[in-house]
């Protein structure tokens, strides 16, 4: 990928992920600039070689590509200022949650190629999921390098209708969270049956890997296949599993997924 001189407007954990993600990929430092208003984060590019030190303005006017990675609802306070820069030459990728092309459309009128991308976290580590929406009318170009950008840093998908964003993010920005939520679950239990810490940590996090990668490892098939491969009958684990479907896992996951949706949905009509 030919390494387009970026500029990050707020630099919190998703710009974080996303940067040294780049960074570990071998994306030029001197092609990014980060802003934020917190010293404490400006140092934390800084001392990677990343461009702190200019002001949002002066930053979005000097890059060809400027990611909008603010709070949905920081997002019209920061496109205030911003404004007064001609981004009709430039590509804008907003990775705010609920912010439509609409809105971003309105806040920064002069932007006409203009992305919407909702990535992860795991970015950091390459392993990040991304699904990506274009304004009509997106520059080739411009289309191109905001797919081989999240690349980069893991893998994507392109959305045809931006509704079809609101399931993304219970899918990609948040999902993260899920897994988490679970493993951290398992290690508490662990420790409570006298686990130490240090072997409730690695017992967890590498069966979570395991499974993950023999997910990905056998795309054939279904995830139904794998569990059932690890359930003997009369078993371990048909007992574990027997709980997670008396207290109906999958409902509560359903739930869940669709409140993160919901939110989503209001958050739209709030930012
Ligand atoms: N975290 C995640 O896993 C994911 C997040 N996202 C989206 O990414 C966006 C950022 O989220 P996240 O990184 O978690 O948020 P953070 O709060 O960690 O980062 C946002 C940063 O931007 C700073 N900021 C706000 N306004 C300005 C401004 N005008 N100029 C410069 N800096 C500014 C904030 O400062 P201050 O703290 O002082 O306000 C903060 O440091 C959100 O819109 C979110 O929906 C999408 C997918 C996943
Ligand atoms: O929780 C949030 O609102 C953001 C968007 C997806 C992940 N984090």
């Amino acid at each position: 990928m030919k390494n387009k001189l970026i500029t990050f407007i707020g630099g919190g954990n998703m710009a974080q992920a996303i940067v040294f993600g780049l960074l570990n990929k071998g994306y030029s430092a001197a092609k990014l600039i980060v802003c934020d208003r917190n010293e404490a984060k400006r140092n934390l590019f800084a001392q990677k070689g990343v461009e702190v030190n200019l002001t949002n303005v002066e930053a979005a006017e000097k890059a060809e590509v400027v990611v909008l990675a603010v709070k949905p609802q920081a997002m019209a306070e920061t496109c205030g200022p911003l404004s007064a820069v001609d981004f009709s030459g430039k590509l804008v990728i907003s990775i705010a949650a609920a912010v439509s092309v609409s809105r971003l459309s309105a806040l920064l009128p002069t932007a006409k190629n203009i992305v919407r991308v909702m990535p992860n976290t795991p970015a950091l580590v390459s392993e990040g999921m991304a699904g990506l929406f274009a304004s009509t009318g997106l520059n080739g170009e411009y289309q191109d390098f905001a797919e081989d950008l999240l690349n980069a840093v893991g893998k994507t998908c392109w959305l045809q209708k931006e509704e079809d964003m609101h399931a993304v993010t219970a899918g990609s920005g948040s999902s993260p969270a899920y897994f988490f939520l679970f493993m951290e679950a398992m290690e508490k239990t662990l420790s409570s049956m006298g686990i130490s810490p240090e072997n409730a940590r690695t017992l967890v996090q590498q069966s979570a890997l395991g499974a993950a990668k023999m997910v990905e490892n056998n795309p054939q098939l279904p995830l139904s296949t794998l569990r059932e491969n690890v359930t003997s009958k009369g078993g371990t684990t048909a007992a574990a599993l027997a709980v997670f479907n008396q207290y109906q896992l999958d409902k509560i996951v359903q739930q869940a997924m669709e409140a993160c949706v919901a939110r989503s949905q209001e958050m739209e009509k709030l930012f």
